[in-house]
């Protein structure tokens, strides 16, 4: 099982989730596609049809591979519709807080880092909507992608977007784009393709990155009079925050995530990997390692072995 084929089928014995309750994680759909990690089906999101395909759609489905399309037209065309929607919401997101930033109602920094929090949260809030077809990941992963290129474009200055530079730059030069804005939207990239609505684990990732340490940033300097001693730069009130906000992110988005039928948890052996994790991204993103490597990349890398490890049976 790689990352990527992580796709439960009926025909391979595949691992039981140890946070799943006691019932073997098998899918009982007729297509190896992410619908339901356990074959439960997942609950229409908004009217739209999220479930797995009925049986009656296997003829449907059956023609169209008959033409070698492994999805149907339709699962294209709501993909296509997913994608342009969401990334005409993030160009709304900073859109929005370049505006409040402009009139003054929000300053620069505090600016950012609620686009570093709801960017990510509200992109995974946005992946039910894709269908069901093996290809949704795809198209959802166009979304960050293009957020990427317009990052790579500004930053290199090949353009200037200052509504985006406002928003999302601490001084607004334009390098700063490339960095953890860059490896921002990267991460976003390998978890909706790596992990998409298969696994907690991509969840669990995201939700720390985005709401735990953007949390951390907005109570450490707020209250981060007592400094970490280890790093200066850093302080319990910030730490203290990007645990708790960690954990309550992480474990929101799954309740999220179970209530449209992705995941049968066992809420409590779940609580407990996901504070584990929550703990050490939290003690990684304390070090004094920032100049070396972006908390975007060392976070995200220490929260995914972690609930690799807590995660796998
Ligand atoms: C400010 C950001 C990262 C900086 O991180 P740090 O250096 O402060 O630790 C976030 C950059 C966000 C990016 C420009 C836009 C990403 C949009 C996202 C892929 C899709 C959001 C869709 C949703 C519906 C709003
Ligand atoms: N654990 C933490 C994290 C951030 N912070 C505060 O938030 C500021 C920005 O944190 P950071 O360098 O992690 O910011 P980003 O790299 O995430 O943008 C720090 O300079 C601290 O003032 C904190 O006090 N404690």
């Amino acid at each position: 099982m790689t990352l990527l084929s992580f796709t439960p089928s009926s025909r391979l014995p595949v691992p039981t989730f140890s946070t799943v309750r006691r019932q073997p994680f098998v899918s009982t759909t007729h297509h190896p596609q992410s619908c339901g990690l356990l074959g439960s089906k997942p609950i229409p999101l908004f009217g739209l049809r999220t479930h797995c395909p009925a049986p009656y759609d296997v003829s449907i489905r059956s023609k169209f591979l008959s033409f070698g399309l492994s999805a149907s037209v339709e699962d294209l065309i709501r993909d296509a519709g997913a994608t342009a929607a969401v990334i005409g919401g993030a160009y709304v997101l900073v859109f929005i807080f370049d505006n409040l930033t402009e009139r003054k109602l929000l300053n620069q920094g505090l600016s950012r880092k609620l686009v570093h929090i709801l960017s990510g949260v509200l992109f995974m809030l946005c992946w039910p909507i894709f269908s069901t077809s093996t290809e949704a990941r795809y198209f959802a992963a166009l979304v960050p992608l293009v957020n990427c290129l317009r990052l790579l474009v500004n930053g290199l200055s090949l353009a200037s977007d200052d509504r985006l530079n406002k928003s999302v730059t601490r001084e607004g030069n334009p390098e700063e784009l490339l960095r953890g804005p860059l490896y921002y939207v990267l991460v976003l990239i390998f978890c909706a393709l790596a992990f998409w609505r298969d696994s907690p684990i991509g969840i669990i990732l995201l939700a720390i990155m985005c709401g735990g340490d953007g949390v951390a940033d907005i109570f450490g300097r707020r209250f981060g009079a007592v400094k970490i001693p280890y790093n200066p730069q850093k302080s319990w009130a910030g730490s203290i925050a990007m645990f708790v906000f960690g954990f309550l992110f992480s474990t929101g988005m799954l309740y999220y995530y179970s209530a449209l039928g992705y995941f049968q948890l066992d809420w409590t052996s779940t609580m407990q990997k996901v504070a584990l994790v929550s703990l050490v991204a939290t003690a990684v993103e304390s070090l004094p390692t920032t100049k070396v490597v972006d908390d975007n990349i060392s976070v995200p890398l220490a929260s995914m072995a972690v609930a690799l490890l807590s995660f796998s049976n």
